[in-house]
């Protein structure tokens, strides 16, 4: 059986996070790893040191995941080519909006037997069509891509507070894999074939987590917060099975990925609370953003304006309230309070 090479593209909060887990097991099951996990990183100059070059002394991502300590097996690169060249595992774990680039570069430095697993949070949306990424990284490098999407706030399991996620992956012998690669006990993975559903869960719920937000920076409470989750998984749910047909299961909003994901995003999550500040200050988005994130990105207001671009090129922005709502106050300049009055 050949040794797998596994190179992580992201080096962000979740990113470095998943660097902890990954580099922990590809040691610990040097069997079917190469320990050595190349992670590109998005060159950043901090305090006038190389983040690649802290990572790779220091052993900590002291710009997105400060206090935590990286295996030392984890290398950081800042060329992409150089990470991921000859890889037979690649981890994408990006925010969505940068990962076609990436991937234009990576195109014929592969190994041939590559696979990817894309731990992103969003969809390819256009007023044309919906792809998930694993569709889109499957399109740019040719190679089989699974999913994986769970109820995971990055500084919680970066340091190991239980919690589970789920892996969407068809290919069986793959999913094996990519249970070791990620299961550990403080992370349990549970590995479903519906990688459709694993990756829809994981961006429609960052759309929601921005209406539960504006709910609380409004003073609403837990009973209004719920009814607002409760209508998102049901708008969620119904966006799968109008869009992707019976391909997504139902099951699969009763996994991490689902309502365990919705609730975490909604209870703790970044788009949670820089919707609560936009509630209360009213500031634009993008500088809350930047005033409270440190260069972390909210990935659910762009969700938000992509699904609303797609409803809207069908005439059925009035069939997703919640979506739709959340997409005026953000972008329309609608009253806040349509948060819980036109949904
Ligand atoms: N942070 C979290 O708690 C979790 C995040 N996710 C998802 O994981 C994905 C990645 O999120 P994070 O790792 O948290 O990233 P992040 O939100 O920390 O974003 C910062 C990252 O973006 C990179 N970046 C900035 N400008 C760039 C550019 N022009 N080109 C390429 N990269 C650039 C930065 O270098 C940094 O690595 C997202 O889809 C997110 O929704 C999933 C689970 C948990
Ligand atoms: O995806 C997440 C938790 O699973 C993190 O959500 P935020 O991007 O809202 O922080």
């Amino acid at each position: 059986m050949t040794v797998e090479n596994v190179c992580i593209i992201g080096s962000g909060n979740w990113g470095s996070a998943i660097a902890k887990i990954v580099g922990e097991n590809t040691a610990r099951h040097n069997n079917v790893f190469i320990p050595t996990v190349r992670q590109w990183v998005f060159e950043e100059n901090v305090n006038g040191e190389k983040l690649t070059e802290i990572i790779n002394t220091k052993h900590e991502n002291v710009k997105y995941l400060a206090g935590v300590s990286l295996p030392t097996n984890v290398v950081a690169i800042p060329d992409v080519v150089e990470a991921c060249q000859d890889a037979s595992l690649i981890v994408f774990v990006l925010p969505h909006q940068f990962v076609r680039g990436v991937c234009e570069k990576m195109k014929g430095h592969l190994a041939p037997n590559a696979r990817a697993i894309s731990l992103i949070k969003g969809l390819e949306i256009t007023p044309q069509g919906t792809r998930l990424f694993s569709e889109e990284i499957s399109r740019i490098l040719d190679i089989p891509c699974a999913a994986l999407s769970g109820a995971n706030i990055a500084d919680e399991v970066a340091r190991e507070k239980f919690c589970e996620s789920t892996v969407g992956c068809t290919n069986i012998a793959d999913g094996q894999i990519f249970h070791k690669l990620f299961d550990a006990p403080y992370f349990r993975i549970n590995v479903v074939q519906d990688h459709v559903g694993v990756q829809l869960c994981g961006a429609l719920k960052n759309v929601v987590a921005v209406g539960a937000g504006l709910s609380d920076g409004l003073g609403f409470g837990s009973n209004t917060k719920s009814a607002i989750v409760r209508r998102g998984l049901v708008e969620m749910r119904k966006f799968g099975q109008t869009f992707f047909g019976d391909v997504v299961q139902t099951e699969t909003f009763f996994e991490s990925c689902g309502v365990a994901d919705l609730l975490t995003t909604c209870m703790g999550g970044r788009n949670r609370k820089v919707a609560e500040a936009f509630a209360k200050t009213g500031k634009p988005i993008d500088v809350l953003e930047a005033e409270l994130l440190n260069g972390q990105k909210l990935q659910g207001t762009l969700t938000a304006k992509e699904v609303n671009e797609f409803l809207s090129a069908r005439n059925m922005v009035e069939d997703f309230p919640l979506f739709t709502t959340v997409y005026r106050i953000c972008y329309e300049g609608l009253d806040m309070h349509a948060i819980v009055r036109d949904i």
